[in-house]
């Protein structure tokens, strides 16, 4: 985040624009709490986690009336341009502004979730992925020392791009994730999986199965008990939680902010350049490298799954032994 707003100040200083900075998402936008964006306010914070101009939900934007206020402020302060760097719920806002503000609204994606159609991946995806595979490289360490296995719950919503980058990236040996998982059998996977457990330990000890969140019924702890019915397993549960929405961003989502940011401040002001300048609602996204503009209401509406390749290659050639029965059994 501080990474597309140290960009997106400095570029309209160079140009000649004056740029402000909302806190508190919309927040300080129906409020009008606002700083002013300068070259000396960004100074040392694109290594930083979090967002200089903090971050919070609105509940009020879900009102129409909140979405007003939000519109009124817009057109008080004079502002041309709004960008805004979020999820699809921060996208639902700007869907809503454009039905009451005719500026232009740019939406930059922001998410550790990756959940975002128009684009590869969103501002905070590899930071996210990087903690948690950290984490579970060290995880690794005490399964393989106690021969223990390990359920290690990760973030991402309803979607599973975190689950299946980190489970590749530390090569566990399950990964439940919703494009892998229907909730037909949930007994027999568990039967499946303690059989791949046996199996798995007396190879090489550890057994790390990664579970996207939101995902079991019952929740992460309802499967590790589940799994430990069986006397042999010892399982342990790790929720990694909200360290994978901190900490340094990686230098991937440093350089992806940048661009975009840069890139929002540039088609703003080319629009005014050439006289061109009218209502628009899109979104900035990088697709196969190409900087690309979606309209809003095409990113709220398409979905963007784990590409298939990738649900492919761990199914058929990266899950080990016994585990690829689970595959073949109860997994897509
Ligand atoms: N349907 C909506 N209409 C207007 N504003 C919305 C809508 N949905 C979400 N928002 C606004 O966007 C904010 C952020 O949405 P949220 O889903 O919490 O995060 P994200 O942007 O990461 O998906 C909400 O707190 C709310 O202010
Ligand atoms: O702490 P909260 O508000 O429950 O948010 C947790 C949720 O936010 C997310 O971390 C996504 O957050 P961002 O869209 O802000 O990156 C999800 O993965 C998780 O389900």
């Amino acid at each position: 985040m501080n990474s597309a707003i140290r960009a997106i100040t400095l570029t309209s200083a160079k140009l000649g624009l004056q740029c402000v900075g909302f806190l508190h998402g919309y927040n300080g936008l129906i409020n009008q709490e606002y700083i002013e964006l300068t070259p000396d306010c960004v100074i040392d914070i694109t290594q930083r986690g979090g967002t200089l101009l903090k971050s919070a939900r609105c509940d009020a934007m879900l009102e129409d009336t909140g979405v007003q206020q939000a519109a009124n402020a817009l057109r008080k302060l004079h502002i041309d341009a709004l960008i805004v760097i979020g999820g699809d719920g921060s996208f639902r806002g700007i869907h809503a502004l454009s039905a009451h503000w005719h500026g232009q609204l740019i939406g930059l994606p922001g998410t550790i979730d990756n959940d975002l159609a128009g684009c590869d991946h969103t501002i905070g995806f590899s930071s996210a992925v990087n903690t948690a595979t950290v984490a579970i490289d060290k995880i690794r360490d005490t399964a393989n020392a106690f021969e223990r296995v390990f359920i290690t719950e990760v973030m991402g919503r309803h979607s599973g791009h975190i689950a299946y980058n980190v489970g590749i990236a530390t090569g566990a040996e399950a990964i439940l994730s919703f494009e892998n998982y229907t909730k037909s059998d949930t007994a027999k996977l568990v039967q499946q999986l303690q059989r791949a457990i046996t199996e798995q330990q007396h190879k090489h000890g550890s057994f790390l199965i990664i579970l996207a969140e939101n995902l079991w019924p019952g929740g992460a702890h309802a499967l590790r008990d589940a799994l430990n019915e069986q006397s042999n397993i010892n399982c342990a549960l790790c929720v990694l939680g909200h360290i994978q929405r901190g900490g340094a961003p990686s230098a991937e989502n440093r350089m992806l902010a940048t661009e975009l940011g840069v890139a929002a401040v540039e088609t703003v002001y080319q629009a005014i350049q050439h006289d061109t300048f009218r209502a628009a609602t899109f979104m900035l996204g990088k697709i196969n490298g190409v900087l690309t503009s979606t309209p809003i209401s095409t990113v709220l509406t398409r979905q963007k799954p784990v590409p298939d390749s990738w649900v492919k290659r761990y199914r058929d050639f990266l899950a080990e032994g016994e585990t690829s029965s689970l595959y073949t059994n109860f997994l897509n």
